[in-house]
């Protein structure tokens, strides 16, 4: 049984324009205009308990308005949402004992408080067991290792350092859902590696239903099972993570720092892998799924079509023929991820539109025909 459920959830913002000059200020005071945003459009989804959802779209697309309007933070215009039984808008109280929230781009810890001393204040809040409390605390400092600076105030701590004591904060009172919303924002890699196994951690040893938001194609792929595709506040894709990666993760773009020039890749070699070399000029190279985006001086940048061509062995064959300096591998940015997954959306909805078109028209040539025959 779905533990969130909703049904054509809306939301629409309505703030006043806001005018420049004397004379135009003076004319909105009398008569305001107002400038209207749907923000959500009636999105409809469920969620089982224990699942990890990627919600994903570009920026402005009604994440974070969805992730509210699921928190009882704001109410929607129109639609129904329940989560683990409440109406989150009208029960928030209630809501809050069972669930959690962390903003990458906002800290629930106290500036000035070292993590420990807002720990102990959300115990309160919470209203938890002391010895119960103390027993999760401790639990929660080991897993997320943040004993070293338990007692540094929240505003000396590095972001990494700061965002692993939000979340042992978030887990605290041992919610049954948690909504993430842009956890590994401006972390580094080592960082962004660590927070994406804790949350995987706590989804498998305690069965908490996890609810993220992110716009980096690392988080999706390596902490969710299902992702929704959120895109000027409507919902464009529901899918396993394995199906997205199949169809729209499966670029990577490798930026790498030689010693050598790269001008000077050449070779005659006809091994599969080393024939990397060769065809950095050549546009067969494109063909097997190998784009060579940038190669100027010692640096080459190439995007990989991991469906067509897996990432090891071109990096190992880079690496035999070439000493490496520096290497990076990125996922394309979210919104390209989006961009191509609306695009072919589209597609399908005009090819939907034509078939349906064509069998409308075939059915009327049959009804025709079937007259026809009657008729004769
Ligand atoms: N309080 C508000 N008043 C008016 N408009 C708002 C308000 N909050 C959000 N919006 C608008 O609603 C739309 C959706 O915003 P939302 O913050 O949900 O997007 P998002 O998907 O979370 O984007 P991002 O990835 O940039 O955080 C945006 O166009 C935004 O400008």
């Amino acid at each position: 049984m779905p533990i969130v459920e909703v049904e054509q959830l809306a939301k629409t913002f309505r703030s006043r324009e806001r005018a420049s000059g004397l004379a135009q200020s003076l004319q909105s005071f009398v008569a305001p205009r107002y400038r209207t945003r749907e923000a959500v459009k009636h999105i409809s989804f469920s969620l089982e308990a224990g699942e990890v959802l990627a919600f994903i779209g570009p920026n402005g697309a009604g994440k974070s308005t969805t992730i509210k309007m699921l928190t009882g933070i704001l109410h929607p215009t129109a639609g129904k949402a329940q989560v683990l039984g409440f109406t989150p808008w009208q029960q928030r109280r209630q809501l809050a004992y069972h669930i959690s929230s962390v903003f990458g781009q906002k800290s629930q810890l106290w500036y000035h408080l070292p993590p420990q001393d807002t720990f102990n204040l959300l115990a309160r809040i919470y209203e938890l067991d002391m010895a119960e409390y103390r027993k999760r605390r401790d639990f929660l400092i080991e897993v997320f290792d943040i004993a070293d600076y338990i007692h540094t105030p929240a505003r000396k701590l590095s972001l990494g350092e700061r965002m692993r004591c939000e979340l042992a904060a978030a887990f605290l009172h041992k919610p049954r859902i948690v909504f993430l919303d842009e956890p590994t924002i401006g972390l580094d890699v080592i960082a962004k590696q660590r927070i994406r196994d804790l949350i995987g951690l706590l989804n498998v040893e305690e069965g908490v239903t996890v609810f993220l938001t992110s716009h980096d194609a690392g988080d999706v792929e390596q902490v969710c099972r299902r992702a929704v595709v959120i895109n000027h506040g409507e919902i464009i894709l529901d899918e396993s993570v394995a199906i997205l990666k199949r169809d729209y993760l499966k670029a990577k773009t490798i930026d790498l720092q030689l010693a050598e020039n790269v001008e000077s890749l050449t070779t005659t070699d006809h091994d599969p892998q080393s024939r990397l070399q060769m065809k950095l000029a050549t546009p067969a190279f494109a063909q097997e799924g190998i784009q060579v985006l940038k190669a100027q001086g010692h640096s080459l940048t190439l995007e990989i079509d991991t469906s067509r061509c897996p990432l090891e062995p071109v990096i190992a064959s880079i690496m035999q023929q070439q000493h490496i300096l520096d290497m990076t591998i990125s996922d394309p940015p979210m919104e390209k991820i989006i961009a191509s997954i609306y695009g072919e959306q589209r597609e399908k909805a005009s090819s939907t539109t034509h078939t349906q078109v064509e069998e409308v028209g075939q059915q009327q040539a049959r009804a025709e025909g079937e007259l026809l025959y009657e008729d004769v």
